[in-house]
């Protein structure tokens, strides 16, 4: 659980610090707010990836599963501004597949925290390997990171995309270019 009470201290300490009168109208519940916002959007800290992988399925056919355009939205850990984007997810199953909509609740495991984009990709596939046992995992993350658009830099549309290759998809160009094409 997050500490309401010391972040809604250190949103009035922001407030103060940018000259912001922490007590009109507007303001007055903001602390209170965030402090409520950051239980959800790092919920994923509390959250282990065991429980929406450990229920699996038997599964005779062995053909690639794709998963794309999972919407995600995390926070970068250097200026904790948001990241978002979609994550597309790729398992060669070894006899036991997994419900779909769990590969999109690992995604958001990950991203409900702290992040790194590429610390977060490898996570997922990292994740899926442990539980799955595949013979091969490969997970791409497409994010726009607002600390390289809407500040800094400011290169608004700039795309970061990140992949992480496990099992065959190591040294296997086709299996890889099959993924690129599915998730293009
Ligand atoms: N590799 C990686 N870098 C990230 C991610 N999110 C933000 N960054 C980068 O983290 C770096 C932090 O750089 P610093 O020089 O410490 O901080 P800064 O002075 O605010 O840097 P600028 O953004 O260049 O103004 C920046 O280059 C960001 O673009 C991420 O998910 N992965
Ligand atoms: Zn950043």
């Amino acid at each position: 659980m997050v500490n309401e009470e010391k972040i809604k201290q250190g949103v009035k300490l922001i407030l103060e610090g940018i000259g912001e009168d922490i007590n009109r109208e507007g303001l007055r519940e903001t602390p209170d707010r965030i402090a409520r916002m950051y239980g959800e959007i790092m919920g994923g800290m509390e959250m282990d990836p065991a429980k929406p992988l450990s229920k699996v399925f038997e599964a005779e056919n062995n053909e690639m599963v794709v998963e794309k355009d999972i919407t995600f939205y995390s926070m970068c850990e250097h200026h904790m501004l948001p990241f978002f984007g979609k994550a597309h997810i790729a398992y060669i199953p070894n006899g036991k597949v997994v419900g779909l909509s769990k590969l999109a609740r690992t995604v958001d495991i990950y991203a409900k925290r702290l992040q790194l984009q590429e610390q977060m990709t490898a996570q997922i596939a990292d994740a899926l390997e442990k539980y799955l046992q595949p013979k091969g995992v490969m997970v791409m993350v497409e994010g726009e990171h607002l600390c390289m658009t809407m500040r800094g830099i400011k290169k608004p549309g700039s795309q970061t995309v990140s992949t992480v290759c496990r099992g065959e998809f190591v040294n296997n160009t086709d299996l890889k270019n099959q993924f690129f094409m599915m998730v293009k």
